[in-house]
């Protein structure tokens, strides 16, 4: 098998996409996300000018050697733009070669592991009454693990507070909008809101919290162990992770389980803070992280520390590669949990998939592939709008902080 063309599809139905597209002299087509929210025209010019040309006359087969190809032979290693081009290749490479065995992807990987894949949604609230009945929305709706994220009184905007309720969405200005912030605030309310959720939607719900990186690892140990009673099932992104041995003082202080690694996009990212057994669950994903191929690395070595999965899901990642993570996830044995944030209608619409949702937990399906197609007569009706991630503010004196 020959591939004989590739393309960039770059699309906004409702927020933007950048997919590639493979073609094949058998007729056999993969397609891969490889959207990079708030820099995806560099992610699309890095695909069309540098690596589309490299893929013309290659064998789809040799995925492995592909990946290595273009990692190792760009000279120029990791990065986010970089990984998330080789994902859109490498998950191309696995939907075309589980097509040519016509199996689903998850069978091609070593079969399911489990019955479904447990996922969790977001509940937001602009206050803790608000976020307790999104909690209890969500566990109508047979959620078994929500997230829950409030506004905090005296901030203006926070993060994972939205102006909807099913489909926030941070990249929201075409220029990045500004948000404040006070750390004291905070943990003073973070806590409460726990107190309040547990106590109204009983003890069997997973709960799960995203600090967004804000706080120092100090802080960060504070606040999980104000959250202990609450029996969080993760404390995600407590501080931003480049030093990984700071999360050796978050531990000493703390037993709630922590998770890290939606922006990592090498296993290099996550080494340390592996095998010193530093987290509980690592965040990478197949877009991020070099695809199907890579993740695979990295969850085998978290395997022998007991670190489980839990891919990032949030909706600037595309159905496609909510698609590739799903079959991922029904193979891989050291599964934890997977994010899922619903995508709206004509997101939906732009990319049929066989991906289902049912009490709590999602199926890839049946579908030879990893189960995600592209309409691209209907993406072609939703042209790219700059949009930018928001950026943040210390409240008292403008300095910027981590969003
Ligand atoms: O879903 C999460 O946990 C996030 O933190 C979402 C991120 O802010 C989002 O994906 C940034 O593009
Ligand atoms: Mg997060």
């Amino acid at each position: 098998m020959k591939i004989t063309s590739a393309k960039v599809i770059v699309c906004a139905p409702s927020r933007n996409f950048v997919t590639l597209k493979i073609e094949t002299d058998e007729g056999l087509t993969g397609i891969g996300d490889a959207t990079l929210n708030g820099r995806e025209l560099a992610v699309a010019s890095y695909l069309t000018d540098h690596v589309i040309p490299c893929l013309i006359g290659r064998d789809p087969q040799q995925i492995e050697d592909i990946w290595q190809y273009l990692y190792k032979g760009a000279y120029w290693r990791r990065g986010p733009v970089t990984m998330s081009a080789i994902a859109g290749v490498d998950t191309a490479l696995w939907d075309i070669k589980a097509k040519a065995a016509n199996m689903p992807l998850y069978q091609l990987l070593g079969g399911k592991s489990r019955t479904g894949v447990m996922v969790y949604g977001h509940a937001n609230g602009k206050d803790i009454g608000h976020t307790v009945e999104e909690v209890l929305r969500y566990k109508e709706m047979g959620y078994k693990a929500i997230r829950a994220q409030s506004g905090v009184p005296g901030l203006e905007k926070v993060y994972g507070v939205g102006r909807g309720t099913m489909f926030y969405e941070p990249a929201d200005a075409d220029l990045p909008s500004e948000h404040d912030w006070s750390t004291e605030k905070y943990l003073r309310h973070t806590p409460e809101l726990f107190d309040k959720v547990r106590a109204a939607v009983g003890p069997d719900i997973h709960l799960l919290h995203d600090a967004h990186h804000r706080l120092t690892p100090i802080e960060a140990g504070r606040l999980g162990k104000d959250l202990e009673p609450y029996r969080l099932f993760w404390l995600e992104d407590t501080t931003p992770a480049e030093n990984q041995e700071s999360f050796r003082l978050i531990r000493q202080h703390t037993t709630t389980p922590l998770a890290v690694g939606e922006i990592f996009n090498t296993i290099w990212d996550c080494k340390d803070l592996i095998q010193n057994q530093l987290i509980d669950y690592i965040r990478a994903t197949v877009v991020h992280a070099g695809g199907i191929t890579h993740l695979r690395r990295i969850a085998d070595f978290a395997a022998l520390y007991q670190v489980r999965t839990g891919c990032h899901g949030a909706t600037d990642l595309s159905p496609v590669c909510m698609g590739a993570a799903l079959n991922f996830d029904l193979w891989v044995p050291n599964f934890g949990i997977q994010e899922y944030m619903r995508h709206t209608e004509e997101t939906d619409a732009v990319f049929p998939h066989a991906y289902t949702f049912k009490d709590g937990y999602m199926h890839p399906g049946e579908t030879p592939g990893h189960g995600v197609t592209i309409d691209e007569t209907l993406a072609a009706k939703y042209p790219y709008q700059r949009a930018y991630l928001p950026v943040n503010r210390l409240q008292h004196d403008g300095t910027l902080c981590s969003w």
